[in-house]
């Protein structure tokens, strides 16, 4: 049964005591997080088809930094709601491979042209190392493959209680999708902005003809982070996103300072667990690209720790977040998910959130929002609103879009939490005496609404 009540006859009636909007007390309770913790238990009580509904809609409830119990099993609930099922597609995906072993035969034809590049920079990389074994720091890296501990400080980084979401934001100055994003003269500096917006990780592009990127840029990011070694929040570990088919490309990385490397499933076929084990005898992580349930399951079989689905397919640049949706559901557990590409809406990153991503990687849609605020004169780092900041913050805000509005959050620079994140947002418990409502129900009041529906 649904029914709603006049919002401000509800605001008036605190534990069954009269209490007036804008008192001391509604503000007490405004400050106070057991009222946040109450949302989550609005969800977890709700009803299981009214809990499909709502998933059905694409909307789960507000996350809430409630006990945990009452949030773990609204969560299950919901996040039940929005699996799907689906069987992981079969086949040969060895005989798949193209003659040279290399690629896979049906590797887009935006990424082969990209790779048979990288096998140029790649065999100029060996003839640089072969030709100064004793000093090339790449080669002395070689040499001490199996060495190298792991920190996984880019796993670690995206390890966090679950329901929350982390941010990989990206340096990125071009596409071969989008031609021109942003200029990033100081690529320090922007990380920077990331790192104070709550970021996560850092994803730098060092592809030059297709992405604008040097090895430059990620060392001078790996740099700027370095400063904050001690302080909390700590460096964002760095990802150096570049197309991998070799292990010298991984050594390289990890001679520039970068956490991890990007593999790209489409790229690489079978490979992908020999550069995999690669990557891990360098020390680094890997974030392991898959795009459709064939990459995924190579993606499993090889071992990979990390999971990107990337909603860009790139034979047609489309972007859809139905890619993440779907692979979600056969995803084993115990893998840290990312959702990478097309990512500008706060609302998206809460339903990812709410599918049960780890985290988002975006780019685009950060860089535009810092260069844009960099435009009102005085450079990303020291802009006192950067509207890239706002994002990271509503990107990772526990809400909701059935009780935020995305776009106000951004602008807001909401920051974790339902609380913060929606500003006008409180919960209360509620004796309801009409209608034979007897029983406490939990009430949320949301920004600019002036009917507070619930079930019960
Ligand atoms: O700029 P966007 O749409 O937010 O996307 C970022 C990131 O996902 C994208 O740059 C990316 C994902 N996988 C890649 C592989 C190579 C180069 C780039 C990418």
């Amino acid at each position: 049964m649904t029914s709603s009540l006049d919002l401000l006859h509800a605001l008036r009636v605190y534990e069954g005591r009269p209490c007036g909007e804008g008192s001391g007390e509604w503000s007490r309770m405004r400050h106070d997080a057991r009222w946040i913790g109450m949302a989550f238990v609005l969800s977890a009580h709700t009803p299981a088809s009214a809990a499909s509904a709502s998933a059905a809609r694409g909307r789960a409830a507000c996350a809430s930094r409630g006990p945990v119990g009452a949030r773990g099993n609204g969560r299950a609930a919901i996040a039940g709601e929005l699996r799907m099922t689906a069987s992981v597609a079969g086949g040969d995906v060895a005989a798949d491979m193209d003659e040279s072993g290399l690629f896979v035969k049906s590797t887009p034809d935006v990424l082969v042209s990209i790779l048979q590049r990288k096998v140029e920079e790649v065999k100029a990389l060996r003839a640089e190392c072969a030709a100064d074994m004793e000093n090339h720091p790449v080669a002395l890296r070689m040499k001490n493959k199996g060495n190298y501990p792991r920190s996984k400080a880019f796993i670690k980084a995206l390890s966090k209680r679950s329901g929350t979401l982390s941010v990989i934001a990206e340096i990125k100055r071009r596409s071969p999708s989008k031609g021109k994003i942003g200029e990033i003269k100081y690529p320090a500096a922007l990380a920077r902005t990331y790192y104070d917006g709550g970021a996560s990780c850092i994803s730098v592009l060092t592809d030059g003809p297709g992405f604008g990127g040097t090895l430059d840029d990620l060392r001078a990011v790996v740099k700027e982070m370095e400063k904050e070694r001690g302080n909390y929040p700590p460096p964002c570990p760095v990802i150096r996103k570049d197309f991998t088919i070799d292990e010298i490309q991984i050594a390289e990385a990890a001679e520039a300072g970068a956490s991890a490397v990007l593999l790209i499933v489409a790229a690489l076929g079978e490979r992908t667990k020999e550069l995999l084990d690669a990557t891990h005898a360098y020390g680094l992580d890997a974030l392991v690209e898959v795009h459709d349930e064939k990459d995924l399951e190579i993606a499993i079989k090889a071992g990979a720790e990390l999971i990107g689905v990337n909603n860009r397919d790139l034979r047609t640049f489309n972007v859809s977040l139905e890619t993440s949706e779907r692979l979600r559901s056969l995803m084993p557990e115990g893998k840290i998910l990312v959702a990478e590409s097309g990512i500008s809406d706060p609302g998206d990153a809460w339903l990812l959130r709410d599918m049960g991503y780890n985290a988002i990687l975006v780019g685009e849609a950060l860089v535009l929002a810092a260069e844009q605020s960099a435009y009102q004169k005085t450079g990303y780092a020291s802009t006192s609103f950067n509207q890239c900041k706002g994002m990271l913050r509503a990107f990772r805000s526990k809400a909701s879009t059935e009780f935020a509005s995305p776009t106000e959050a951004m602008f807001q620079g909401a920051d974790e939490g339902a609380k913060e994140t929606l500003g006008e947002l409180a919960m209360l418990y509620i004796l309801v005496n009409e209608n034979g409502w007897e029983k406490r129900a939990p009430l949320v009041r949301c920004a600019g609404a002036s009917k507070l529906q619930f079930e019960r």
